[in-house]
């Protein structure tokens, strides 16, 4: 660290939230593919089954989050959270912000893990809190006029190559993906008739794609331990690559007992788990492979060093759930990140566009399934100002 860097401070945290895709990419309009006929939890209610939107799941919005240092150089970080999470920075994570130095990450984000647990450790506060600490690299990263991931060790490889979820497995094959993760379209409530469904979905784009594309299924929590078994054992045959999230986050024990089962179909979980403990419990008890942390929700980079090392000690991988760069910085810096994930979010799943569209400029975005990330200070990106962010106090 330069001299330099360690003295210059601080002075304010800003707090936006801005509505229409962005860091919430459920923030989409009601016709959208990521908002339809997708199995969740809330599905066995006949009436929200349909559509993801008839719940609430695009209410939150983008939270932005920019910290100015005393030469008036600006980091920012995104996440999801809305309004109530930007309510959060402005009135209680700010204090443990303003008059740090530069690149003082692991205290701040302490300060603020510690004075949140009475009402926080997961969901909306560590969305908050993620958006803090992404704005503290990202001003960490431009103040030495280095990349986030030279803070984190350097890459380990020259580039990224990426897996697309969405509806559309064919056109990420076609456009250079490594596989392709498709939300599971029917859970329990939908009966035998659903699950055969999935299962001839799955078995489609098997014949039609090929062996050697990874295909993987996303369900989003909402399966038990009987309907996931099932699902299971038909899917095998058809080269299920892993099975994503079957359960809510806080049933470790059904993970633990499906992962009996599986081999040599890999058991994923982990976008919205946080904490280290939280971590330990998915890998120890639930006992997965593939730990999906999303970094604007698990509380920023600074938590992802531990939770990574963690996982590569469980010889597990790490593949971050959407992210976008600031996923794509941390996964050139570890070996147990080999791939990333691209979420497809063009209404129709047909195109490739930046995961995070509109919110950013610079960002990067996969051509021919892959991305050399670029040496720009900071993530590299900058909030596209033609939108309208809107300041919370
Ligand atoms: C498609 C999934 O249901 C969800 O919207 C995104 C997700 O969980 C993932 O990308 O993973
Ligand atoms: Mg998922």
């Amino acid at each position: 660290m330069n001299n330099e860097a360690e003295i210059i401070k601080i002075k304010d945290v800003r707090a936006y939230v801005v509505k229409g895709g962005g860091a919430d990419y459920h923030d989409q309009s009601p016709n959208h593919w990521i908002l339809g006929y997708i199995a969740t939890p809330i599905s066995i209610y006949p009436e929200y089954r349909a559509s993801r939107a008839s719940w609430g799941l695009n209410v939150l919005g983008s939270l932005i989050v920019e910290v100015e240092d005393s030469r008036g150089e600006v980091g920012f970080g995104v996440s999801t959270g809305g309004y109530p999470a930007a309510w959060i920075v402005e009135n209680h994570l700010k204090r443990f912000v303003v008059g740090k130095y530069v690149g003082e990450m692991e205290k701040t984000w302490d300060q603020m893990f510690k004075a949140t647990i009475f009402y926080g450790r997961r969901g909306l506060v560590m969305n908050a809190i993620s958006a803090v600490d992404l704005a503290l690299w990202d001003l960490a990263g431009k103040v030495r006029g280095l990349p986030v991931y030279d803070l984190l060790g350097g890459p380990v490889r020259d580039e990224i190559v990426f897996y697309a979820t969405g509806p559309r497995p064919d056109i990420a094959k076609k456009k250079g993906f490594i596989g392709g993760k498709l939300p599971l379209k029917h859970g329990p409530a939908d009966g035998i008739e659903g699950l055969k469904e999935n299962v001839r979905i799955f078995k489609e784009w098997r014949e039609q794609l090929g062996d050697d594309f990874l295909l993987m299924y996303d369900c989003w929590m909402s399966l038990d331990l009987p309907y996931a078994m099932r699902l299971v054992s038909e899917l095998k045959p058809y080269g299920l690559y892993w099975i994503e999230e079957p359960f809510i986050p806080d049933d470790y024990w059904s993970y633990g007992a499906l992962a009996q089962i599986l081999p040599p179909t890999l058991l994923a979980s982990g976008e919205h788990e946080s904490t280290l403990h939280g971590f330990r419990m998915l890998l120890e008890a639930g006992k997965v492979n593939v730990i999906q942390p999303d970094i604007t929700w698990v509380g920023g980079i600074t938590p992802m060093i531990k939770i990574s090392a963690l996982a590569e000690a469980y010889g597990a991988y790490v593949i971050p759930h959407g992210s976008s760069v600031y996923g794509y910085h941390f996964i050139i810096t570890r070996v147990n990140s080999p791939f990333a994930e691209y979420l497809v979010v063009s209404p129709d799943a047909t195109e490739i566009i930046p995961q995070f569209s509109p919110l950013l400029l610079n960002e990067p975005t996969p051509e021919n399934g892959r991305i050399k990330l670029s040496r720009k200070p900071g993530f590299g990106v900058e909030l596209n100002r033609k939108i309208e962010l809107v300041r919370v106090k």
